[in-house]
């Protein structure tokens, strides 16, 4: 594997207040990393700025080795709200993504209609968004973004809206694809379960400012099993880094 990102000594103030301070991460190609952390402690300000979004006070980010410097389609932001243009069908949605890069109407509805029965929505493709419950429209959202073939994803608890039941379905369905594509994913999730299920490593941080605490590479097989005694290894390995007492455990290992 190469390094597809690299972040090196990199900080980030707005106005006076350090928020992220010398960061030194690589993502390599092909990975699946999760960014774990107290609310903020810049979890998703680094994904803004890896994502070209906002720029670094100072240090470094590269793609490929090229300095990040505006948002590019090589890179696409997922989030929790699925940001999909209510007046356009399922079908329109995707095909709309598409537009800047491919010219041919044809080309465009063939793409959208590959992703959207990738996702398993081949029976909704002419429905509006608010037909469809709030897994289906993170469906919707996911097909996208694969749609326009980024290199990578950057997701903002993608799932922390969805239900259990959907969350565990489009857990799945994202590793299946990514794993087909080989897209690489950066993830920012308060799920401890979701980042030790998903991820090849997961980052730790710390807030105040925000820096790495800790880098955990998950070592798990996969698929991977929720119940299984290694899976709670890791689970209590980042619970003892967050220096979590009993009396602070919370059953649905959300931070
Ligand atoms: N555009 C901005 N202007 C000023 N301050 C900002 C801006 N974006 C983020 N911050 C500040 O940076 C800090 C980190 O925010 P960020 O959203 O990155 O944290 P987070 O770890 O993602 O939090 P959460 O888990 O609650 O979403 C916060 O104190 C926030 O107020």
């Amino acid at each position: 594997m190469s390094a597809l990102v690299q972040v090196k000594e990199m900080s980030k103030s707005f106005h006076d207040n350090e928020v992220l301070s010398e960061i030194s991460l690589s993502i390599e190609k092909g990975e699946f990393v999760s960014i774990l952390g107290e609310s903020g402690c810049g979890k998703s300000t680094l994904l803004n700025v890896i994502g070209g979004f906002e720029a670094p006070t100072s240090g470094h980010v590269l793609m490929d080795q090229v300095p990040i410097e505006k948002p590019t389609r090589r890179a696409i932001m997922l989030f929790q709200h699925y940001g999909l243009l209510p007046w356009r069908t399922v079908k329109k949605n995707v095909e709309f993504a598409l537009e800047p890069t491919i010219s041919s109407a044809t080309e465009r509805t063939k793409r959208a209609n590959e992703y959207i029965q990738l996702v398993g929505l081949e029976g909704s493709a002419n429905q509006f968004p608010a037909e469809l419950s709030g897994g289906m429209q993170q469906r919707v959202a996911i097909a996208r973004a694969l749609a326009i073939q980024p290199e990578l994803i950057l997701m903002d608890e993608p799932f922390a809206a969805l239900d259990t039941f959907n969350r565990y379905y489009l857990q799945d369905e994202l590793l299946r694809i990514q794993q087909q594509e080989q897209t690489t994913v950066a993830l920012v999730t308060h799920d401890i379960d979701e980042a030790v299920y998903l991820s090849d490593r997961i980052i730790i941080m710390d807030r105040n400012p925000g820096r790495i605490k800790k880098t955990i590479a998950i070592t798990l097989p996969r698929p991977r099993d929720r119940s299984h005694g290694d899976f709670h290894y890791f689970r209590k390995l980042i619970f003892d880094t967050f220096h979590f007492g009993r009396n602070e455990l919370d059953s649905d290992y959300h931070i």
